[in-house]
């Protein structure tokens, strides 16, 4: 078995991969109080892994308290945590700087060129919104980066006396309540700017989507697309030996 993290921006989510299927995601806040407790429970519980992949865009601490609990648990386990760079498996990174590409993308990346071959567009929409395009050939083309749908309706609610926060249902018509006009709004700005992105390319690409709020969209884009949650995962298990041993 391979254990496999992705540790978010607002989430931490890892799940198992045996013989190269993953299990179901386990999403856990990492913010809560409890959560080493938790999280320690939950190892515990299951086979011990031969690795143990992670990537992370969040802070340093949390990433050491991780690898420390899965080096306590299973002592000798081998850790793999990839990092940007400037090619790999046949992904070549367009930054400028590639090590400074968050790693999600880049996994991301990496697993839609192996999954989803083509011209295709790479869309996280978690805590942020990352939108990246990588040719057939494996040739990243640069990306974008906005505020992802709970941070824009956040800071409408952060920067404003008279707008609540709300989680209601969301859909791209015109509202006649605030609430709805705040969900519709936020759904519309990222909707309206995949299809922007995607619109302003000299030609087509599929669009993967994968993040929390990676279904929601899907919904209401007037483009196909398809969703994959485990774009991370995916990539992460590129990078280990023996995917498909046990
Ligand atoms: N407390 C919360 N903070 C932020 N997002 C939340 C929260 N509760 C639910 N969400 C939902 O989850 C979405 C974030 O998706 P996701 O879980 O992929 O983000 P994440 O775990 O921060 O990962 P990443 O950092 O990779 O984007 C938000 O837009 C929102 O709709
Ligand atoms: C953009 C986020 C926050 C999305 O999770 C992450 O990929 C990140 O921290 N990236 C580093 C900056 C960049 O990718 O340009
Ligand atoms: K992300």
């Amino acid at each position: 078995m391979i254990l496999l993290v992705d540790i978010g921006n607002s989430r931490l989510k890892w799940t198992q991969a045996e013989a190269g299927v993953l299990k179901p995601t386990i999403f856990m806040d990492y913010r809560q109080a409890d959560f080493p407790e938790r999280l320690r429970e939950f190892w515990l519980s299951i086979p011990a892994p031969k690795q143990v992949a992670m990537a992370s865009v969040s802070e340093n601490a949390l990433t050491i308290l991780l690898v420390d609990m899965a080096r306590a648990l299973w002592p000798g386990v081998e850790l793999i945590m990839p990092q940007s760079s400037q090619t790999a498996f046949d992904v070549k990174n367009a930054y400028t700087e590639p090590e400074k590409l968050g790693v999600d993308r880049w996994l991301a990346l990496q697993a839609a060129h192996r999954y989803y071959p083509g011209d295709t567009c790479v869309v996280d929409c978690g805590t942020a919104i990352t939108i990246d395009f990588i040719e057939s050939d494996g040739r990243h083309l640069g990306g974008l980066i906005s505020p992802g749908l709970f941070l824009m309706k956040k800071s409408l609610a952060d920067n404003t006396a008279a707008l609540p926060f709300s989680e209601d249902q969301a859909d791209t018509s015109l509202a006649i309540v605030t609430a709805a006009a705040i969900n519709n709004g936020t759904l519309l700005a990222a909707a309206g700017l995949v299809e922007a992105a995607l619109a302003r390319q000299p030609k087509a690409y599929q669009l993967v989507l994968s993040g929390g709020d990676g279904d929601m969209l899907a919904r209401h884009l007037a483009v196909p697309s398809i969703v994959d949650g485990g774009l991370v995962f995916k990539g992460l298990l590129n990078y280990c030996r023996n995917e498909n041993a046990s």
